[in-house]
């Protein structure tokens, strides 16, 4: 704070700008407070949009000339109260979705800018290179974008990827035209002794820390005093490990094995580290040979062991598909980022001109119901639990209008950083749907590392990262990966952090209300089965939006650009006409008001309620209508909670409605007339399994009608409902529906029973 002593007061503050900067300033945006009802919020989103055209139509021009020492009076300020609001828990805010500069020129084609060359409003392309000197380190930004204040009196310098950072050395041949006025390093900065010895001291030291990045790039320094340090290699290899830098990290290690020189014990450590890279890059095979090599050198050692064996089961898992369901279930309580191969079933990428993207999923061969098509870990999942309960970051997105939450802003965050340190994945990334706004992706896409690993200096970017193409390719293509396991505990999910996933592969698939095929995620692993039999060639989606109301479905699926779903539930939806569907989503809406506050009456008010809501279908509609599923299953429980055994029959005959109307076929359908004995049939038809809502609500409705028949003494039909529950639950036999629904069938009394019929 010496700062302050310098007699520095709020006047100093260039609060209002000289006459001349005012139009190059433009007027300040629309302010975008997240606390704002969603409806204001929308139309400020929108205010924003025109208030940034109209910005952007503003030529450059030049900036307010800024004194040092105000700068750093609200540098400093700003850094004490970000102190204080970090400990009170911070929000960060950021505007996704608005034209973003990235750097795509070579660092040798640029040229030299200072900060008073600078214009407002302009990002610096094609010639230039700017420098800043913050104590002791010396970074070049490529091509730097200055922008006009926005919040405080100053304008700021916007950088967005970090592939336009480059971190070096001021003895550099870069800045060998350069004098500096203090000598090449700044007076009060730590002294950087420039040896190898010191710079692994140094970077030891912050791995001590787990400081993985400044040790890295300790490590890196070293490295450029001799490429040759075998020690210095290996200790970044590990570094690398832990920030997931796989690429980097079996980069380094396959050079430390070829190094001249290399002593066993180090030959050892390379080997097992490039092991563990390749087994992170998913490269099994490769994997597995360097483990079994360093294995044979060290056959006592039982973590190895234990590797080789995991990565044989990634291997066999990624063959056959075959996976223990049952444990990656249980691993998935204690974290959701859970260890399995990725799986490409009988699918293939195939050209789909009708679709944003031009491509499409599409079967190889003819598929089964239940079918296992893909499995898929995430390229990047945040979890709430991922995050310090004080983090909080909240990302506008211009591009769906929608506020991103702060899993979806560290979502974003934690993607660069991966492709930061795996630039072999930079084309499978980027070879994915970037919107309208954006380059066709090509048609052909690649989605697996293939070739050998790249070094990865962590001061100078090994590849370019466009962030504005990021953003939108992230704004088309993301998943909320909530798993199995949570939506199972039905307790309030994190509103403020649900869960934010990007997967590659299964971001091909296109969407359809009536999809063929649906996914779901144990942990954050996405596996995809298809729902009904497909044929050889066909086009198989998954769905974007099981929002039961049409109108908000088709609102959601805008988010997508689709404007208009070309699907037969849509279809069907658009028959029933405007005002019927106004209608119906007036009585939703009423409904949801009208069961907080209604208990006593709530069996003749379901039964009326129901009446009105039939209505608003067409006469010649068919069974599926999901947002009725809803009135049904709450009529059921009205009519249940009369407490009355002899109405058991209607409670059994709602929940069968309720199925039928999500699309099932039921095949035993009153109690009564059937036989009461086990006669091992299923009581739906088994030749698809309808995705309209999400299929827990299918399950719990089969179970609840398996309970029911159980207290009227009827096993035929409990039995044929269980047999139901477990045909419809995401696959995985017998042992999976048990370990999964395990309180679900506590809940109902129903364990031993499904124990003894399944
Ligand atoms: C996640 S991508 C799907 C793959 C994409 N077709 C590709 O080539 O990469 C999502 C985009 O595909 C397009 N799309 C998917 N399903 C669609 C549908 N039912 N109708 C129209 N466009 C669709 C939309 O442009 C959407 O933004």
């Amino acid at each position: 704070m010496a700062s302050l002593g310098l007699g520095l007061g709020r006047n100093d503050l260039p609060d209002s700008l000289p006459p001349s900067h005012r139009s190059t300033q433009g007027a300040r945006p629309p302010l975008l407070d997240v606390s704002l009802p969603p409806e204001a919020f929308a139309h400020r989103i929108e205010e924003y949009k025109a208030w940034s055209e109209e910005d952007r139509k503003i030529p450059p021009g030049p900036a307010p000339r800024i004194n040092r020492m105000s700068l750093l009076y609200q540098h400093i300020g700003s850094h004490e109260q970000a102190k204080s609001l970090r400990q009170q828990g911070m929000m960060h805010t950021t505007i996704r979705g608005f034209p973003k500069h990235s750097s795509a020129t070579a660092l040798h084609e640029l040229q030299k800018l200072t900060f008073a060359e600078m214009q407002i409003r302009k990002t610096h392309v094609p010639d230039y290179i700017n420098e800043l000197l913050p104590i002791g380190t010396v970074f070049l930004i490529r091509e730097p974008t200055y922008k006009p204040a926005t919040m405080g009196p100053f304008p700021i310098l916007r950088i967005d990827s970090p592939s336009d950072i480059y971190f070096a050395d001021p003895r550099s041949n870069i800045f060998r035209d350069i004098v500096w006025r203090t000598g090449p390093f700044i007076p009060g900065a730590p002294a950087l002794d420039n040896t190898v010895e010191s710079w692994k001291a140094k970077g030891n030291a912050l791995f001590q820390a787990s400081h993985w990045l400044p040790a890295a790039f300790a490590y890196s320094r070293g490295l450029y005093k001799d490429r040759g340090a075998t020690i210095l290699r290996l200790n970044r290899a590990e570094v690398y490990l832990r920030l997931g830098f796989f690429t980097a990290a079996a980069a380094d290690a396959a050079l430390a094995l070829g190094a001249p020189g290399i002593t066993q014990k180090q030959r050892d450590k390379a080997l097992y580290r490039l092991a563990r890279a390749e087994y992170g890059r998913g490269r099994y095979e490769v994997a597995l040979q360097k483990f079994n090599e360093y294995q044979s050198r060290h056959i006592d050692d039982a973590e190895a062991a234990a590797c080789v064996s995991r990565t044989k089961k990634r291997i066999a898992e990624s063959i056959t598909g075959d996976y223990d369901w049952c444990e990656l279930f249980r691993a998935s309580k204690i974290t959701p980022h859970v260890e399995a191969a990725d799986y490409h079933g009988p699918i293939m990428i195939r050209q789909c001109v009708r679709r944003g993207g031009g491509r499409g999923m599409f079967a190889t061969r003819d598929v089964a119901p239940g079918e296992l098509l893909l499995v898929s870990k995430p390229f990047v999942a945040v979890y709430a639990q991922d995050l310090s309960p004080n983090t909080s970051m909240c990302s506008i997105d211009l591009i769906s209008s929608k506020i991103g939450t702060t899993t979806d802003a560290a979502n974003m965050q934690w993607i660069i950083q991966k492709l930061y340190g795996n630039p072999d994945l930079h084309d499978a990334v980027f070879g994915l749907y970037a919107g309208p706004s954006h380059p066709s992706p090509p048609s052909s896409y690649t989605f697996e590392p293939t070739g050998d690993p790249v070094e990865v200096d962590p001061l100078i970017p090994t590849i370019d990262i466009d962030v504005s193409r990021l953003e939108a390719i992230r704004s088309y293509n993301g998943f909320a990966p909530l798993s199995l396991a949570a939506l199972l505990q039905e307790r309030d999910t994190d509103d403020e952090r649900p869960p934010a996933g990007f997967y590659l592969l299964p971001s091909l698939f296109n969407h359809s209300c009536a999809p063929s095929a649906a996914w779901h995620c144990i942990g954050d692993l996405m596996v995809i089965r298809a729902l009904q039999p497909i044929k050889a060639e066909d086009e198989i989606t998954i769905t974007y939006s099981l929002n039961p109301s049409f109108v908000d479905r088709s609102r959601g699926l805008q988010a997508h650009m689709i404007s208009k779903c070309d699907c037969w539930r849509c279809e069907e939806e658009r028959n029933d006409g405007e005002v019927a569907i106004n209608r119906r989503e007036a009585l939703i809406a009423s409904f949801e008001k009208r069961r907080q506050t209604s208990a006593s009456r709530a069996v003749d008010y379901m039964r009326t309620f129901k009446q009105t809501m039939a209505t608003t279908y067409a006469a010649k509609r068919g069974p599926v209508r999901p947002d009725y599923f809803f009135v049904l299953r709450a009529s059921a429980s009205a009519i249940r909670s009369l407490g009355r055994p002899d109405m058991l029959p209607d409670v059994i005959s709602e929940n069968i409605n309720a199925l039928i109307s999500l699309g099932y076929i039921v095949k035993r359908k009153l109690a009564k007339k059937e036989p009461k004995q086990r006669t091992g049939d299923i009581a739906i038809e088994t030749k698809f399994v309808p995705s309209v809502i999400d299929q827990l609500s299918h399950i719990m409705t089969m179970l609840d009608l398996t309970h029911d028949c159980l207290v009227l003494h009827d096993e035929g039909s409990a039995s044929s409902w269980m047999s139901a529950a477990l045909w419809a639950t995401y696959g995985g036999g017998k042992d999976f529906f048990l370990a999964v629904l395990c309180e679900k069938l506590a809940k109902r009394d129903l364990e031993e029973f499904a124990g003894s019929v399944l």
